[in-house]
């Protein structure tokens, strides 16, 4: 879908006061300080058909398959109306109550038992209004399996539908409404930052909740906790990421090797025999004295043999144009073999569209160095929060972070941690090193990025077997923790 048709409709709506910034009340008693009132949108046709035609075309370009179209009563209803009218489509009607004459019917319109109907809807909090419109076709002997959505709040109706079956296609998500609200000088930064708080703090799904209630979890501190199985089937996950997170899953390793020798041969051999016990093998190819475009092959085909995913810790830092040079050609062109590269954020939003260019469409993905593990690092605070902001314009490539602890509470972001060891401790270059349990239990990241840990063990395939473990046993004490 084109950004700027986005954008341009984001600027309207706030136009229209449909985007209302203060302190109003949801639907589930909870105070806000965004309220989206899409309630205005019939007194202004054109932006009602500019709507009903991004929906529609989100539909053709998602390839949904459905028999009829139902609108959440009542904003929805004359947008389901437009698109259903405008391409000819079968349109049902669910109501919000029964008559107590004729027919009695809660959903009107012509349907036959087993058909599909899709849903659509104006904004989405907790995802309930949609669930419980899909109840009452439900009943009807009808089928839901997607809904779209004009606005998002991310406030976990995504999640909770997905738990429910319903996959749930948002067409503007509230950190993209504030970020070109920002961008348009429409709010001021204090605005976008407390609106942004309020939606992290605010997340109504807990996976075990599964009624649908708009009322927030009650084990608030767990309530975005998932497992990478759960993560991996997430609707908005990055491929790459899902791909990761299975494998973690699967091998129950979030051990990734930082493979940092000199010789092509040592690398390769210690791919081939620690390949089952890790996730991801991190690669620095540069260190390297023998590179050979044969050697990126070969670690390739082990990469298929053990099932492991590999990161080029490239960082990329430089404006869009060379890094795309730089990540594509070169004597390494890194982009051919490695699933996964990372930049830093110093150079603006470029850095990770030159990437994307080269990397979108072979399949790759980006993490953003958010903080470091060295003694002084200058990656903190400010700068770390704008770099969850360039992750969060740009998720369509950026899967995750290389950082000290959980920054993000979207679960579709994997945090991966380097500076770890069984010892607390450094090294006289200022590395800092925190536990597996430290990292993964404390601190909330996913992965635990290994080098001399393993490298300078008398037995390298004992030591990664330890840190996989630690790590697992370290992740399931988390997981336990949080009374799902
Ligand atoms: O903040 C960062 C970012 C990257 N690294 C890299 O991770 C490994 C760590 O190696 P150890 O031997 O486990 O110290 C290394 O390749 C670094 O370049 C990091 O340490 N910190």
């Amino acid at each position: 879908m084109d950004n700027v048709c986005i954008d341009s409709l984001i600027l309207k709506l706030h136009d229209v006061d449909a985007v209302k910034f203060g302190e109003y009340k949801l639907k589930s008693g909870m105070m806000t300080p965004i309220y989206i009132d899409l309630r205005v949108l019939v007194s202004y046709p054109a932006l009602m058909n500019q709507v009903s035609s991004l929906i529609y075309q989100r539909v053709q370009d998602e390839g949904l398959q459905f028999d009829s179209v139902c609108g959440v009563p009542y904003t929805a209803l004359p947008l389901a109306t437009i698109i259903c009218s405008r391409h000819e489509l079968p349109m049902l009607i669910r109501r919000k109550e029964a008559k107590d004459y004729g027919t009695k019917r809660l959903v009107e319109g012509s349907f036959r038992e087993g058909d599909t109907c899709l849903i659509i809807e104006d904004t989405v909090t907790s995802g309930s209004s949609i669930l419980e419109t899909a109840e009452v076709l439900y009943k009807g002997g009808l089928k839901v399996t997607d809904a779209i959505v004009l606005m998002d709040r991310e406030q976990g109706g995504v999640e909770m539908l997905a738990s429910q079956g319903i996959k749930l296609h948002p067409i503007i998500s509230m950190f993209k409404l504030l970020n070109v609200l920002l961008a348009a000088e429409r709010i001021d930064d204090q605005t976008a930052q407390s609106v942004r708080k309020f939606i992290l703090d605010n997340n109504t799904f807990s996976p075990k909740e599964k009624n649908g209630s708009d009322a927030p979890a009650t084990k608030k501190p767990c309530m975005e906790e998932l497992s990478y199985a759960n993560r991996a089937t997430l609707p908005n996950i990055h491929p790459l990421a899902s791909k990761l997170l299975k494998i973690m899953e699967e091998k129950k390793s979030n051990l990734s090797l930082s493979a940092d020798v000199t010789s092509s041969e040592e690398l390769l051999q210690l791919a081939d025999s620690l390949g089952p016990s890790i996730c991801m093998l991190k690669t620095h190819v540069d260190i390297l004295k023998d590179y050979t475009a044969a050697f990126s092959q070969k670690l390739q085909a082990l990469a298929e043999k053990h099932n492991f995913l590999i990161f080029e810790d490239r960082k990329f830092a430089d404006i869009g144009n060379t890094v795309k040079h730089q990540y594509e050609g070169g004597l390494y062109q890194i982009s051919s073999w490695s699933h996964i590269v990372n930049a830093h954020a110093v150079p603006g939003p470029g850095v990770v569209k030159g990437l994307s260019a080269v990397g979108k469409p072979l399949g790759r993905g980006c993490l953003l160095i958010a903080q470091m593990s060295s003694q002084g690092s200058l990656a903190t605070g400010e700068y770390t929060n704008a770099v969850l902001q360039m992750a969060e314009e740009q998720s369509d490539f950026v899967i995750g972070f290389i950082c000290g602890s959980k920054i993000s509470k979207r679960p579709e972001f994997i945090h991966m941690t380097p500076g770890v060891q069984m010892q607390a401790g450094g090294d006289v270059l200022g590395q800092q090193y925190s536990t597996p349990e430290e990292v993964l239990c404390n601190k909330g990241s996913d992965v635990i990025i290994v080098g001399r840990g393993i490298l300078e063990a008398p037995d390298r395939l004992k030591a990664a077997e330890s840190y996989r473990k630690s790590g697992w046993e370290a992740y399931t004490k988390r997981l336990g923790q949080c009374e799902q």
